[in-house]
């Protein structure tokens, strides 16, 4: 047996792994002496579960194993007892295995990696399927897992490969070494490729006698209290959360605790042919803490977390791809202005839920005295805001690598409604967190079709979904062969010259983050308004979010493209109605479009309205489509009827910033939950591995920059445009363009000559958006925009109160990410069609 122990202390590291490429230290750490062989092991592999609290395996590992008894003996009524709670463990030791997977991230850049497969790319489209951003994420949050499993007196074994290798070569040698491998212990996921590593662990521990066994910690609800089998899951969202919902106090299990001490990691493991790599000191991750001087010399030639992130980054810069479609290894580090500022890992998960349902300050003290509850009192005003960090949970991440788990944020819920009370605003939060579950449950359903074209429409309307894989409904794109000035090109670069679109790719390319209604218009434009096949955007999404997760990405873009679960499939954004209510005094569009900066906020949606003298006044560069510092493109990709009434709308009117009143849940009967209990205790975990002090000062970045940024946003003073009517006709450069063929570009004044406005398309002679076959729905609501709604003294009122407070003492509260003035909303306003919608 080879025994790769040398018993150094894993953060020290030893000279003999200099060549990098060494068995890791941690297996080395020291368990109960005298146990050489005849151990019996259990191995926990870890995947979308990365954290200790309420995870189901390490749970059930330090449970005793129930007799399990015959229902027909009658001494133990299994009636109401899941096969998982007789799940228990007499092992005598637990190893934690974490394989960072050939299939979703890009190896070949670790030293002497061979790669056994294709690189790791999107099915359709070839984007990098984990791109910077994440793989950064990843990486944070599997060497948080680590610290924290030290912490408790465990360890964990860290692989690169694939999972299922990993698996057997671990087996095949500790039971070649004399000791026992008590079971393979893993979290069920309901996703491809995740669903094919479980079946080739399966096929390959076969006549090992190693007993696999599954636990369900994804979800909100266990997938065995739901009140329907797996493929009666009701097509659409509401039937879903009502029949859920009637579940009452028995819809959400507590969360699991967390064991006080964990089994000890056995000691002298069998060496394993399988590629390890790893920090051989530790150094804080943000790469803040300078090194000890004094060790400076022990580490010449060793690894730290950023050598290794390094390696997995490096082939990202190598893409086949136009690079700037693709993600860029320069581009993972914490942008100033992201929403979401924080690295990965449980211990940054649990203080953000710390921060936002117990700690933080939501700052709006007119309505709660001194008080001031957490920012999640506000979470249904906040919730669609673009700028700053808090105005949702963001704990999409966490959740998606599993650093926290739905329950545990229901628990924090439970807890915030026993000080403050319920309301919207945290039914609100459960309600997403339903969302959540929905598109797990129904991608169980309907497994691959989660990625089809046709979507889940093929099975629940197959004559609806035979028009619309037949060719031509669906514009196609090549990224290799179509060039820079294509449509799709030019939308997955921020080109398209409509700045809120722009703005909301360029965020989510330089801070690996979109808000929810970000997500939802570029969704909307992209398989609507352009009519493009709607995988590209789910793959470009895939590749470059943080918190990309299967079926909430896929389940999301079904919805949106109208191939999914949405019973009206056909309803679309109109993006320039979108940018005003959500962004009405275009500070979102100005932080991520330098060259907007100095445009008057009537303006800012709007560039093309602006004739030469004006746009030169504002300092703005005509390009045809390019976005720089100084310039931006002076006409649309695209121009719809649809936004020209939205055209005169000034700044502030009509905001949504603060919430919509309307909006609201049809029949909810909020369950009464259970008592929270002392299980929660977000706090006790504060601090642990320095997780608070690193969000401090990403937190102070963030408000330095974006400080400066806005100091310079806003016209000129004393320079306040006109608001120009649209007026004029179609001129003669128009007509002459699409002669020769040339791409048209729309003018301002060239869509009211004879009062029916003109829909221009970047390409002469074609259509706007889909094909002409396709029914068109637009759902912009017809009502006038109210003038009278606009009060600017509670409008300031409203911007102060919305001035969320940052972590701790951070400067962000300077950051004004949220100004705008009252609601001018209406019934037929196109918001009400989305109330039933993801995030209605
Ligand atoms: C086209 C599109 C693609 C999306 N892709 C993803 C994705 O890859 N991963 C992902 O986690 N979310 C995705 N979403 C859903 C949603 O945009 C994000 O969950 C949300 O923006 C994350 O921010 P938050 O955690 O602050 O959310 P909050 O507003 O604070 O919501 C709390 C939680 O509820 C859940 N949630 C909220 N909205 C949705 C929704 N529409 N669908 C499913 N769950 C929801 C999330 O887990 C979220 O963390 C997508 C939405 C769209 C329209």
């Amino acid at each position: 047996m080879a025994d790769d122990s040398s018993g150094a202390s894993p953060s020290v590291g030893t000279r003999q792994q200099r060549s990098g490429i060494e068995s890791q230290p941690e297996t080395r750490r020291s368990d109960s002496p005298g146990s050489e062989h005849g151990r019996s092991i259990l191995i926990c592999l870890l995947r979308l579960d990365l954290r200790l609290h309420d995870n189901a395996l390490f749970y059930y590992a330090h449970q005793t194993p129930k007799p399990i008894v015959h229902p027909l003996d009658g001494k133990v009524d299994l009636s109401n007892v899941t096969k998982e709670a007789l799940l228990g463990s007499s092992s005598d030791y637990l190893l934690p295995v974490f394989v960072f997977d050939e299939r979703e991230m890009e190896l070949s850049g670790l030293p002497n990696y061979e790669r056994k497969g294709p690189e790791a790319r999107t099915r359709e489209f070839g984007f990098w399927k984990t791109g910077s951003f994440r793989t950064r994420f990843i990486s944070e949050s599997v060497y948080d897992l680590r610290s924290r499993l030290r912490e408790s007196g465990s360890d964990l074994l860290i692989r690169f490969g694939f999972p299922e290798e990993v698996i057997y070569n671990l087996v095949e040698a500790i039971q070649s070494a004399g000791d026992t491998v008590e079971g393979v212990w893993m979290q069920k996921e309901m996703t491809y490729p995740e669903t094919e590593v479980e079946s080739q662990i399966q096929a390959r521990l076969q006549g090992k006698g190693v007993p696999i066994h599954f636990v369900h910690g994804k979800t909100l609800i266990h997938p065995n209290d739901l009140p329907f089998a797996p493929n009666e899951t009701p097509d659409v969202f509401t039937p879903f959360r009502k029949r859920v919902e009637a579940l009452g106090p028995k819809m959400v299990r507590p969360p699991l605790t967390c064991p006080d001490k964990f089994k000890p990691f056995p000691s002298n493991l069998p060496k394993i042919p399988d590629y390890a790599l790893d920090v051989t000191y530790e150094v804080d991750v943000d790469g803040f803490a300078p090194r000890a001087p004094e060790t400076k010399d022990q580490q010449q030639g060793q690894l730290s977390f950023h050598d290794i992130l390094r390696y997995l980054l490096t082939p990202l810069n190598g893409s086949q791809l136009p690079r700037t479609l693709e993600s860029n290894a320069l581009l993972q580090q914490r942008h100033p202005a992201s929403a979401f500022p924080l690295r990965g890992g449980e211990t940054s998960a649990l203080d953000r839920l710390d921060w936002y349902f117990v700690r933080g300050k939501s700052a709006d003290s007119s309505r709660w005295g001194k008080a001031d509850p957490p920012p999640v009192a506000r979470y249904k005003q906040t919730r669609n805001n673009l700028l700053g960090h808090a105005y949702s949970t963001k704990m999409s991440p966490f959740l998606a690598y599993g650093s926290i788990s739905p329950r545990q944020i229901w628990e924090a819920l439970d807890a915030h409604e026993e000080k403050f009370g319920e309301d919207q605003n945290t039914y609100w939060v459960r309600f997403e967190l339903l969302w959540r579950d929905y598109f797990f449950f129904v991608a169980e359903k309907f497994g691959n079709l989660l990625y089809e074209l046709g979507g889940f429409e093929l099975v629940t309307d197959p004559r609806q979904a035979a028009k619309k894989v037949e060719d031509g409904w669906w514009k196609k794109w090549d990224p290799l062969r179509d060039g820079p000035e294509n449509e799709m090109t030019r939308l997955l670069e921020g080109r398209t010259g409509i700045p809120f679109i722009d703005a909301n790719i360029l965020e989510l390319r330089e801070s690996g983050f979109m808000s929810n209604r970000g997500r939802q218009n570029i969704a909307s434009f992209l398989s609507k308004d352009l009519g493009y096949d709607w995988r590209i955007g789910a793959e470009f999404f895939q590749s470059h979010l943080i918190d990309y997760d299967p079926t909430s990405n896929y389940g999301n873009w079904q919805y949106v493209a109208g191939v999914g679960n949405d019973p009206r499939a056909s309803r679309q954004f109109n993006t320039i109605k979108q940018a005003k209510d959500y962004d009405s005094h275009g500070e979102y569009v100005k932080m991520w479009i330098p060259a907007l900066r100095n445009l008057h906020p009537d303006y800012v949606h709007t560039p093309w309205l602006l004739d030469e003298e004006e746009r030169r006044r504002y300092g703005l560069k005509t390009t045809r489509m390019e976005v720089t510092m100084d310039g931006y493109p002076s006409r649309p990709l695209i121009e719809h009827e649809g936004w020209h009434k939205h055209y005169e709308r000034r700044q502030g009117v009509g905001s949504k910033m603060h919430g919509n009143p309307q909006e609201k849940v049809k029949d909810v009967k909020v369950p009464r939950r259970h008592k929270p209990n002392n299980r929660f205790r977000p706090s006790a975990s504060v601090g642990v591995s320095g997780g608070l002090s690193a969000v401090d000062r990403s937190n102070d970045l963030m408000a330095a920059s974006a400080g400066t940024q806005l100091g310079h946003s806003g016209p000129p003073r004393n320079v306040i445009p006109p608001l120009r009517l649209a007026s004029g006709s179609i001129g003669p450069g128009y007509v002459q363009r699409q002669s020769q063929g040339l791409p048209l570009v729309a003018t301002s004044n060239s869509f009211a000559a004879t009062g029916k406005p003109v829909v221009k398309q970047g390409v002469a002679g074609a259509s706007i958006g889909p094909p002409a076959n396709r029914p068109r729905a637009f759902d912009f609501g017809s009502r006038p925009i109210s003038m009278n709604g606009h009060d600017g003294a509670k409008a300031r009122r409203d911007d102060q109160a919305a001035q969320v407070v940052g972590f701790g003492t951070s400067p962000l509260a300077t950051v004004p990410f949220n100004t705008g003035a009252t609601n001018a909303s209406s019934k037929a306003d196109s918001e009400a069609s989305w109330r039933r919608g993801p995030t209605a």
